[in-house]
């Protein structure tokens, strides 16, 4: 076997498909082989634990040591991707194992255990204080094998409900953790179905749809109170070469270095005396929290009534070197400042909206970094019936299209107390 068949078979072991693929990698190259004949001791009781044993081909019996309290347990059989020697307290084997045909076994020594326990959002335990914002509001705790926890960080930006983008990024880190670490998202469908509630915890179930030799599909359910809030369907893809072209042009925009980001164009409005005193009083008492993504406009409120947007934006701090958390961080971004632009056209004095994403769907072309440079291109193509359409595509500095998207977002007048909850229905 070659490193990256190692690698590949690796990834496909339920243990490590909660790490990220640099520490298989590691592990990839740590690993020995151990063969055995069938009737062959793997382990004796007593023996010292000297690693983490993998099976590789063939069958092995657990079998508890005759004259203890353990002896009327049944034996059990441990088949290919089942592993013993790791996650027990014990520096020494409490059970036999003996290879019951011939045996292959894939073993980590003990000093490689630290690549266990990965430093990212990917790990299991650790609780991740040292990473940025991003890296925390991603990060999930497992409760069950494909069942995750997630928190609305009080940092983390919230509207009056758990914010869209926190939903899909923290689904797609969910399914990410159970897919192979060789095969990467390369498109999502999500559904909001109820608006969350960010001082509860949302609980995500993952379903292993289906796992082939290229790709891989998982269907997440997000749940709160019991109740389904949010769906997404997410596709894994191995690397794969293939024909190329790229007919979207990236649009001649000013480098991100020459524009103001969010909190600068606020900081200008606070002070500019174009603007009424009362209007810069007020918005200056408003509690202002930045946003973990760093965004620059690339065009002045002049053209704010066009169906059109285009942005630089960037994850605030640094990343960990893994790219699907990348995957994730863009996708949460992706439903900051999206459907919004649908009401553009529609902005008047004193209007007031009320707007809700209801599904969202992305496509990543090519690798990404979200801690780089990325130009969101938005275009709304149509707003009809209560609810605006916008497309977007995202370019790195080099100009490669590495994403498109699309969503459809609930646009109303925000109703006022006493008023029809409904806006009018059409004329049939
Ligand atoms: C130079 C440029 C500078 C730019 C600077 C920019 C600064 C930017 C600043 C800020 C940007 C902010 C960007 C934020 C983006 C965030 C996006 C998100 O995160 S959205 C969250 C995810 N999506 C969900 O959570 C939906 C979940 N789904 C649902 O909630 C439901 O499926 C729903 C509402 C879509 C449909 O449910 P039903 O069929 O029951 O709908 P019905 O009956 O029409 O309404 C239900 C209730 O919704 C409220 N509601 C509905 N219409 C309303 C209206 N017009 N006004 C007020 N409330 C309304 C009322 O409470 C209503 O209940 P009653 O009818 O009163 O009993």
């Amino acid at each position: 076997m070659d490193r990256e068949e190692v690698t590949e078979f690796l990834g496909q072991v339920p243990l490590l498909q909660c790490l990220p693929s640099s520490s298989i990698r590691r592990i990839a190259d740590a690993v020995l082989v151990k063969r055995y004949e069938p009737g062959g001791y793997v382990a004796r009781e007593g023996d010292p634990v000297d690693g983490l044993y993998i099976i590789l081909d063939g069958q092995a019996e657990v079998s508890a040591p005759a004259n203890t309290e353990e002896e009327n347990r049944p034996d059990y059989v441990l088949n290919k991707y089942d592993y013993f020697g790791y996650g027990t307290n014990s520096s020494v084997h409490q059970v036999n194992v003996i290879a019951v045909s011939k045996l292959t076994c894939f073993v980590l020594p003990n000093q490689y255990g630290h690549l266990l326990q990965p430093k990212t959002i990917w790990s299991a335990e650790e609780t991740p204080e040292n990473h940025s914002l991003l890296e925390q509001i991603l990060h999930l705790e497992p409760l069950e094998v494909d069942i995750f926890r997630g928190f609305t960080l009080p940092g983390a930006p919230t509207f009056r409900q758990v914010f869209g983008g926190q939903l899909i990024g923290q689904a797609l880190a969910a399914a990410s953790k159970t897919v192979d670490c060789l095969k990467a998202v390369h498109s999502l469908h999500a559904i909001f179905l109820i608006a969350g509630d960010k001082n509860l915890p949302i609980i995500y179930q993952v379903h292993r749809a289906r796992d082939g030799t290229s790709f891989a599909t998982r269907k997440v359910e997000a749940k709160q109170k019991g109740l389904v809030i949010f769906t997404l369907i997410a596709s894994f893809q191995k690397d794969e070469l293939g024909f190329e072209h790229q007919a979207a042009i990236m649009p001649d925009v000013p480098p991100p270095e020459e524009l103001l980001n969010l909190e600068e164009i606020r900081e200008r409005r606070l002070t500019d005396p174009r603007f009424p005193m009362q209007y810069r009083n007020s918005a200056a008492k408003k509690k202002f929290v930045p946003w973990p993504i760093e965004m620059r406009f690339c065009e002045d409120s002049a053209s704010q009534h066009k169906p059109s947007l285009n942005y630089w934006f960037r994850a605030r701090g640094k990343l960990s070197d893994d790219p699907a958390l990348h995957r994730c961080v863009v996708a949460y971004a992706s439903d900051l400042l999206y459907s919004g632009v649908s009401l553009n056209p529609h902005r008047e004095k004193g209007l007031k909206t009320y707007s809700l994403s209801l599904d969202h769907s992305i496509w990543f072309h090519k690798p990404v970094k979200a801690d780089d440079w990325l130009l969101y291109v938005i275009d709304s193509p149509s707003a009809h019936g209560g609810r605006g359409f916008v497309t977007g595509r995202m370019f790195n500095r080099q100009g490669e299209l590495v994403m498109s998207l699309t969503q459809e977002a609930l646009i109303r007048r925000a109703k006022t107390p006493g008023q029809p909850s409904q806006t009018p229905r059409p004329k049939l």
